[in-house]
């Protein structure tokens, strides 16, 4: 049995992956999982319905605000602190063999607690340009996984211990009850802007069947009016939706575009540009040149050329699944490091 300490949250863009290797590793082994969820985010919720069986404990942090020197991160700072000190307190009593990371601030404090007490690290990074969290802990990790061979650039001083996987993607035996539609999604959270521009799309493209993930119960009212529209307040699991889907239109979070190609599915991405350091558009712009998806860019976003777009997505058809689900390459590394 192998005891392993795990955090990666805030959004689903960081918790599905970490799930997604924690699931395939209880495949390989007998494992005993002790949870760090961020309070009252996404992580909290999801572990505790589908993982009953892991320990989950919740700590109350919020990530540092750009720029770093903002008023408001002397308090968040603080508030790290005091998390760091019960991230310890855990962690000694529980003991764990290793410690899994995949990012978002709760990693940051998870990683730095477990390299002041020993434990072995090993993180992923979802995006092409790695965040904050999987900066700094790359040099204490003994193994660096990233979803693109581009983002070695970005993390040049740690060469030896990256392994390019690809980023883990959930699986499950649910199918989704139709079938041959354009599946539509923003992040985790929905997407206001995404929904927007679906709704003036809607009526012009009748004959193409739609799956709507909206985000909120007010915008599944609102779409449901067009009958080529299934609208849903928060499809789960996505997988099942995967699946059957033709083409996808979304944001372009690292987790999204790792089911497009698992999946093989084709789609447009309109990356969220604020994101910090673009990530997003540095997404897509990888996903584009990998031959999944179409961009548009924010500013170029109208109905007109989603209307174009979809045509040309839906024209070049399904592409080949991915043979091994990185979350397999990624549990086989750290098994290979710690058995
Ligand atoms: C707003 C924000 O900070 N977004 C970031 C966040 O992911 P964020 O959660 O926004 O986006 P991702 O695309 O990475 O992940 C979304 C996940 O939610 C799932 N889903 C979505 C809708 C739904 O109804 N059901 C469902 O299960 C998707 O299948 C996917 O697994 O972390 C990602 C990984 O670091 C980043 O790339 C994103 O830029």
């Amino acid at each position: 049995m192998i005891k392993v300490a795990a955090a990666g949250g805030g959004t689903g863009g960081h918790l599905y992956p970490l799930l997604a290797i924690l699931e395939t590793l209880a495949k390989r082994v007998d494992v005993k999982v002790l949870f760090f969820a961020v309070k009252g985010k996404i992580d909290e919720r999801v572990v505790r319905k589908d993982h009953p069986e892991f320990e989950t404990v919740s700590i109350d942090v919020r990530g540092l605000l750009r720029p770093l020197h903002h008023p408001k991160n002397l308090w968040r700072t603080l508030k790290i602190g005091i998390a760091t000190i019960e991230v310890k307190k855990h962690l000694k009593r529980f003991k764990p063999d290793l410690v899994v990371l995949t990012g978002g601030y709760i990693s940051g404090v998870v990683g730095l607690a477990a390299k002041d007490l020993g434990i072995p690290i090993f993180v992923h990074e979802q995006n092409v340009v790695p965040g904050l969290a999987v900066k700094v802990l790359s040099q204490y990790a003994k193994k660096v996984f990233v979803s693109f061979e581009r983002t070695r650039d970005y993390l040049r001083e740690w060469q030896d211990k990256i392994v390019v996987t690809g980023c883990p993607v959930r699986e499950t035996e649910k199918e989704a009850p139709l079938k041959d539609f354009v599946l539509v999604l923003g992040g985790s959270l929905g997407s206001e802007a995404i929904n927007e521009l679906m709704e003036k799309v809607y009526p012009e493209l009748q004959e193409t069947q739609f799956v709507h993930s909206t985000g909120s119960d007010d915008w599944t009212e609102r779409l449901s009016v067009f009958p080529n529209v299934t609208a849903l307040t928060y499809i789960d699991p996505m997988g099942a939706y995967w699946k059957k889907a033709i083409a996808s239109i979304s944001r372009a979070g690292a987790s999204t575009i790792a089911e497009m190609m698992y999946y093989g599915v084709p789609g447009i991405l309109i990356p969220w540009e604020s994101s910090a350091e673009s990530h997003q558009l540095e997404n897509a712009l990888e996903a584009e040149r990998l031959g999944y998806a179409i961009v548009i860019r924010e500013n170029e976003a109208s109905p007109r050329k989603i209307i174009e777009s979809i045509d040309k997505v839906v024209k070049k058809g399904k592409i080949e699944k991915m043979k091994e689900n990185p979350a397999s390459k990624i549990s086989k590394e750290i098994l290979g490091e710690i058995m």
